[in-house]
């Protein structure tokens, strides 16, 4: 008790320049992270798992991301410190909205040099999205000690730019194509807390009993599979529809309608546009019916369920087709291309996996071989190699 005291005291009496210099010195000897990442759940989701991982280890982190992106900072630790840098993409906006990228993207490149020239972080890591360009860019003229993470098997615009120029591209997939020279690694997509609470829990073969099947379609929903898979429940043999639930997510505006169509069809199901309790829903269900974005492939391996996969055939670079392959070609799911899904076929499929309780449990369990429930563990081992190489 009396120690404490005298440190109480010690603390009362410390004088602003004598606390200032103190809080300096502690600075300069925590590592200081920089992250930057752009406008999607996609690219920030990740962001925040390292962010969380790193500031466990002591380190100071830094997010760097535009206004679109400080929408999903909301989940983010409180000690991250978060900036908005000036930014642009090619990709949208009319001539006047190109003719301003140049400058824009300038801009930032220059704010971010003079902050780091300031802040001298350790190491600079992109998670991929146009706003991430400043900070490489700023990382790669002074020389910081640089990486990317990629989450989807094929590289995103701003990554595939970056790739040869920093030291490692984290992949969150394999195989992830990538330019020659790149360095890749595998380290996986880092899954939530909730997921991982249910890593490998024992999967239920589907049998005659209460059976459970998960549609997702990414954060957003996917109109297509609110068009098919109802169709495709209400085609299945009236034996094996009797024992289902249905858990079915459906963008807002599809929300009514599905709901409906399962009502009608006495299908007992619950249709929201996003269930929050996701990893609970995909332990329970004998089948989960998905598209392909990154963390839903990472969340179903690392929890084992036999899945059956549609990739948004629109996705840059037919990424959604690529973050299913490991999956599929171990077993543990089942993949439709979009151009041959009709609610036939899909019934077809649902049926396979429902009435062959051996098959499924095969599926979980080959799902399950290909999840990286460490995945974060392993980012943050490639973060601190890469700042121990320069800063032995
Ligand atoms: C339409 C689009 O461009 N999608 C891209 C976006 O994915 P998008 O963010 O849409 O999808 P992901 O599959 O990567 O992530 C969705 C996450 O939301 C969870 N979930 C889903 C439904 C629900 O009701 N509740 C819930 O919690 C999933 O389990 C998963 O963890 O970024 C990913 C990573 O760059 C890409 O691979 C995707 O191609």
């Amino acid at each position: 008790m009396r120690c404490g005291a005298v440190v109480a005291d010690k603390r009362v009496v410390e004088a602003p320049a004598e606390r200032q210099e103190r809080e300096g010195r502690q600075e300069m000897t925590q590592k200081l992270l920089l992250m930057a990442a752009g406008g999607t759940g996609g690219h920030m989701f990740p962001a925040q798992a390292l962010a969380e991982a790193m500031l466990r280890k002591g380190w100071r982190v830094k997010l760097s991301t535009d206004a679109r992106g400080a929408r999903y900072t909301g989940g983010f630790p409180h000690s991250t410190e978060i900036t908005q840098v000036s930014s642009a993409t090619f990709a949208r906006g009319g001539v006047l909205a190109k003719a301003l990228v140049a400058p824009r993207i300038a801009a930032g490149v220059a704010t971010m040099a003079l902050d780091m020239r300031r802040d001298r972080p350790d190491v600079v890591i992109g998670f991929g999205g146009y706003p991430s360009i400043p900070a490489l860019a700023a990382a790669t003229l002074l020389g910081v000690p640089r990486m990317i993470h990629e989450q989807n098997g094929v590289l995103g615009r701003v990554n595939a730019r970056f790739a040869t120029r920093v030291a490692q591209v984290a992949c969150g997939v394999w195989p992830t194509s990538l330019p020659e020279g790149a360095q890749g690694v595998h380290v996986g997509n880092p899954v939530r807390a909730a997921v991982l609470e249910r890593e490998g829990a024992p999967y239920i073969p589907p049998g005659d009993y209460p059976m459970s099947i998960l549609v997702i379609g990414g954060s957003q929903g996917a109109r297509i599979l609110s068009d098919v898979v109802p169709e495709a429940i209400a085609a299945l043999p009236e034996e094996l529809r009797r024992h289902l639930r249905v858990s079915h997510q459906a963008r807002g505006e599809d929300e009514a309608r599905v709901t409906q169509f399962y009502a009608d069809h006495g299908i007992d199901a619950e249709v929201r546009p996003f269930f929050a309790d996701v990893p609970a829903r995909i332990s329970e269900a004998q089948l989960v019916i998905s598209r392909s974005g990154a963390s839903s492939i990472a969340d179903i391996a690392v929890i084992g369920r036999p899945a059956i996969l549609i990739p948004l055939a629109t996705a840059a670079g037919d990424h959604q087709t690529a973050n299913a392959r490991g999956l599929v070609e171990a077993g543990g799911a089942i993949r439709i291309p979009e151009s041959a899904l009709d609610s036939a076929s899909l019934a077809e499929q649902i049926a396979a996996v429902l009435t062959n309780a051996q098959g499924a449990t095969k599926m979980a369990h080959a799902a399950l071989s290909t999840g990286i429930p460490n995945a974060t563990d392993r980012l943050v081992a490639l973060v601190e190699h890469l700042s121990e190489e320069v800063d032995p």
